[in-house]
Parts: structure tokens; sequence; C-alpha cells
């Protein structure tokens, strides 16, 4: 039977080459207005903050975090649903910004999104056949003759569906089945990238395995990119190439996904690694757990320096004053801390007793080292990257009369020095 999507022979090999999506210091602010007729903008939502990835042919980058971090938002400005407040994303080396919707038709051939929930995302007054011809005809590529109707079934089949059951509509089926469905109507038009927005978060564990196989498959048979979005970093270990951890809308942590799960660098992507279940029991009592205490603080004032420190354990319970100064003054970048390993936090380390899987004398070196000295000795004046406009501000001091109160913030009843 032939392919409904068509490869050029052999899977190309995983991330070499040339990306096929660049994404380039993208932000992205959503303005807060105040009410009444007037609406002036009183403050901004600082949903992403210069993020910057590759994706590469064939490859799976996954994008994780917790709820509200900018992982969907991230998604939406690569689809170009919604634009960049700052930043570039280029499609096959094309800068996407600020095309219009006519220039963006061949990109979104080639670029799908699929939904995390099947069931809001399916109309459901049309036929499954309906649904997965919807794309088809909106391109002009079905017009309800044979041909169309014959790569309507074709695509049921590759996705696991029962090309008889096209007349069925989408709530006599399961959760998994829909989510397959969502997946036939994103290859109808052969794309080459999909944005999957937590795929399989609103599935039974045990439907999950099955609609992760056939992402796979598809990726194997079909040389697809995959975006994947997810707050699972069990699912994540399991169908990434690459992965991108953020925080309250930064990248704070990126690598290739076994390096990451070796050399676990953040404070966060550590807490995120030690709620992963371990299948023995014994191992699982016995094992590191990282509780953050507190909220995620509001996107709309970030803490200033490093985001992640009102909430960070290293910060809390780890790091002497003047270690703190740097995490409340400056704002850390993101860098290579391990061969091709990137963690934006001053005090990076990598921690192996969070996981069962790797032996202690696989951590290798650490590229950086710990800053030293006051953060008013360096470049501590520079304006964070996604600060609300205004002048830089002056590095905090911390006496030793300084304590962390209950919400992470550092409080002092001495004067500053
Ligand atoms: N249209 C919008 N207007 C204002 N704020 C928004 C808008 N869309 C998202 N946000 C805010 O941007 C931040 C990031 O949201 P986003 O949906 O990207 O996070 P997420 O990591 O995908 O979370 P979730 O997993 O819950 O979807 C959140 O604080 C959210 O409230």
């Amino acid at each position: 039977m032939s392919s409904a999507l068509e490869t050029n022979g052999a899977t190309p090999a995983r991330g070499r080459g040339e990306p096929v999506l660049s994404v380039h210091g993208v932000s992205k602010h959503f303005p807060i207005r105040s009410k009444g007729l007037v609406r002036r903008k009183v403050g901004d939502v600082h949903a992403v903050c210069d993020v910057s990835f590759d994706i590469h042919e064939n490859e799976t980058l996954c994008v994780v975090g917790e709820s509200g971090c900018g992982k969907s938002t991230t998604g939406r400005v690569v689809l170009n649903l919604i634009a960049a407040s700052a930043g570039e994303v280029a499609w096959q080396g094309k800068n996407l910004t600020g095309l219009s919707d006519k220039r963006m038709r061949p990109v979104r051939r080639d670029v799908q999104i699929v939904f995390q929930d099947p069931f809001a995302s399916l109309d459901p007054r049309m036929t499954v056949h309906e649904l997965i011809a919807e794309p088809l005809k909106i391109h002009g590529e079905y017009r309800g003759d044979k041909a169309g109707g014959d790569r309507v079934r074709e695509l049921m089949a590759q996705v696991g569906l029962n090309p008889e059951h096209g007349r069925r509509y989408a709530h006599e089926f399961s959760g998994g089945q829909r989510q397959r469905i969502g997946i036939a109507r994103a290859l109808a038009l052969r794309p080459k990238l999909l944005v999957l927005d937590e795929p399989v978060s609103a599935l039974d564990v045990s439907i999950q395995a099955g609609v992760i196989n056939l992402l796979e498959d598809l990726q194997e048979e079909f040389g697809l990119s995959y975006l994947f979005i997810s707050h699972d970093l069990s699912v994540i270990r399991h169908i990434a190439d690459r992965v991108v951890v953020m925080y309250l809308g930064k990248v704070v942590e990126t690598a290739d996904v076994d390096e990451l799960f070796r050399h676990p660098s953040h404070p966060y992507t550590q807490a995120l690694m030690s709620a992963i279940p371990l299948p023995d029991p014994i191992k699982e009592r016995e094992r590191t757990r990282i509780l953050l205490t507190g909220d995620v603080p509001s996107p709309v004032n970030p803490p200033s320096g490093c985001r992640f420190r009102t909430r960070c354990p290293k910060f809390a319970n780890e790091l002497d004053n003047t270690q703190r100064e740097w995490c409340v003054n400056v704002e850390p970048p993101l860098g290579e801390k391990f061969t091709g390993h990137k963690a934006a936090c001053h005090f990076a380390a990598a921690r192996v007793d969070i996981l069962d899987t790797v032996e202690q004398d696989e951590v290798g070196p650490a590229l950086d080292t710990w800053p030293t000295g006051r953060p008013s000795d360096a470049d501590a004046s520079r304006p964070m990257a996604c600060e609300p406009d205004g002048p830089p501000r002056e590095p905090t001091r911390l006496g030793e009369d300084v304590v962390v109160d209950e919400e992470g913030e550092l409080v002092t009843d001495a004067a500053d020095s």
C-alpha cells in the first residue's frame, strides 16, 4: 500500500545538518490593561523570555516545566498563531516574523499542531471522516472525490483506527482513539514538524503508551520532527532526543536527554526528576525527594536575579549569604556546564543521587566554576533580559542577619549597608 506521507527513502539521521526550525531569543509578553473606558497598559505578563532552541530533521525536542511556565505560548509562537514580542522564529531558514496569512500558508502545511484535549479539539457535529478530511479540503486537496476519500481511510489506518469507522462521531471513540483522530488530522497535509502540546496528558497512563508508540512509529516512517510539550519528565525521558526545561518563562537547563538525566544540574530540574516514580518500591521509598515549597511567582513581576531563587532548595539551604547575593542580583546566564549541556544557575552542580540509573563515576568535570566574591565586584548591574524597563538596580548586600522568609524572599531588620 502506498503511503499517504511520502519520504525520500531512508529516515534521516537525527539532530544532524541544518535545523528545520530555529527559535532565537523569543519573548512573548501579554499586556495587562486597566479597567474602564481608557484601558491603559499597566503591566505585562512575561510569559516567555529570551527562549532559543533548534529542531533538526527527524528530531524530538521536548519542552518541560510546570503549568504556567510558558510551554504552550512557546508552541503558539512557533506556529505563528501569536506574534513574538521579540526574537525570531525561522522555518527552514525563512524568518516567519510578520509574515502575512498568505505567506504563512505553505508553512502551515509543514508545521501542524496536536492539542492536549482530544475531547475539546474535535467538533462533535462532524464525523471522523469529515474531521480528517477538513485540512485537506481547506488546502484544496479533497473535493469529495474517491482519491480524497481513500486518503482519509489511509490516514485512519496509519494512526491505528479502523477505516470502516469514518461515519462515526468523535464521542463514539475513547480518549486514546480521539487523540489518534487529532494526529491523523495533523498528518493529513504531510507536515514536516508537529507541535505536540501535552498530547497524552489527558489520557489514562495505560493509553498513553499506545499513543507515544504511535508517534514514535510515525516519526520513524516519515522522518518527522517533533516539538513535544509536556509537564511529565517520565514521558519525556522515553520520547525525547533533546530537552529544554523551562521555569517562569525562561530556559533553565537544556541538554540531550541522556545527558540531562545523567547530570541534572539545575536545582529545578533536579526537583522535577526527583518526582519521577521509580519502579522498584524499595528504591522509591529510600530515594531523595526534593520538594519545592511555595507557589510559582507571578510572571507579571518575576523575582530579580534568578527567577527560581524564591523556591530554590539550594538557595535556602546550601548557599552562604555572599553566594545568595549573586542569585538575588544577577540573572544567571544559560551557560555550558558540561559539553553541550547548559544550565542557568550560578551554582549549578550535577546530582547523581536522584535517579537510580546512574553511577557516581559517570559525573564528569563541570566546565564552569561557581562565581566568587560579591556580584557588585562583577558585572552585576546589567538589566535582566525580560524585566520591565527601568534603571539597573544596585546590587543588594546581605548581612549575617538576613534570613529567607516563608515565601523564599530575603528579609532583614537591618538597614542596607
Ligand atoms: N492570552 C494570554 N493573555 C494573558 N496571559 C496569558 C495568555 N496566554 C498565556 N498567558 C499567561 O502566560 C503564562 C504562560 O502560559 P502558558 O499557557 O504558555 O503556560 P504552560 O506552561 O503551557 O502552562 P499549562 O501547562 O498550564 O498550559 C501564564 O502565566 C499564563 O497565564
